[in-house]
């Protein structure tokens, strides 16, 4: 197999990012953070003074800014009409408006095209990380992840990261934001009947990296 395009999705937290990075860099592969996407919608939604709960007005918003995304998993890259946006992104901000825009079907269909061209152009390949790319964007992908990982594990990695966050606090976040994307009616977060799923919560990054790679690796064999 040439080229080969692996869906990675799972609930927020447990390695999708870190895992999907690793695993193209090591393939020599194209990576693709999803999630940055919806992130850099929203963000043109708040900067632009749309009101995120008014579906009908980011619905109509929704073709409005330009989203282009790097992918060299060693510099993955995001701009909204021509700003980088890499780091507005991530604040608490958009974390918690996020969910609100990608339950809007205008913005899902937008970026669900967005996504599938570039995962078409990737010469060699693509890590595509995200909730709904083995069951929605690319149905047909070589291999599918589902990851997974325990409240408790993916609260303690984010509070690690966001040095000094209570963790409660993070544990009942990452659960609100988990039921939203679950719960919507378009393209929810879900497993993909044919994706293997890889419960992370007992496993160091690296051993996920392996576990990944070695399963790209089969399949690769067995084309
Ligand atoms: N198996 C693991 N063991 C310990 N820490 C991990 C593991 N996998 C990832 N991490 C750490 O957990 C944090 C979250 O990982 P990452 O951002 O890759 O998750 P994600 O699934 O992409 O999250 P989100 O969907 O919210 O963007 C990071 O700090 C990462 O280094
Ligand atoms: N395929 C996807 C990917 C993401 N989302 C939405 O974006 C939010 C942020 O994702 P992160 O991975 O950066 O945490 C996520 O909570 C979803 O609302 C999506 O809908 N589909």
């Amino acid at each position: 197999m040439e080229s080969v395009i692996v869906a990675i999705d799972g609930p927020s937290g447990t390695g999708k990012s870190s895992t999907s990075k690793a695993v193209a860099a090591k393939l020599g592969l194209s990576y693709l953070d999803t999630g940055a996407q919806y992130r850099a919608i929203t963000w043109w939604m708040i900067t632009n003074g749309v009101d995120v709960d008014d579906a009908d007005v980011v619905a109509s918003a929704a073709g409005k800014p330009t989203i282009v995304s790097g992918t060299d998993p060693s510099h993955p890259t995001i701009t909204v009409d021509g700003v980088d946006a890499s780091g507005p992104i991530r604040t608490q901000e958009v974390t918690s408006k996020v969910s609100a825009v990608s339950a809007v079907p205008e913005v899902r269909t937008r970026i669900t095209e967005l996504q599938r061209s570039i995962a078409a152009s990737a010469e060699h390949g693509i890590v595509v990380e995200g909730r709904d790319i083995g069951t929605t964007v690319l149905p047909d992908a070589d291999l599918k992840i589902f990851l997974t990982a325990s409240p408790e594990a993916r609260a303690a990695r984010r509070s690690g990261e966001l040095k000094g966050a209570d963790v409660h606090a993070t544990r009942e976040a990452l659960i609100k934001r988990d039921a939203a994307d679950s719960s919507r009616k378009t393209s929810p977060l879900a497993k993909a009947d044919d994706a293997v799923e890889v419960d992370t919560t007992q496993l160091t990054l690296q051993q996920v990296i392996e576990c990944v790679v070695t399963l790209v690796e089969e399949k690769r064999a067995a084309a």
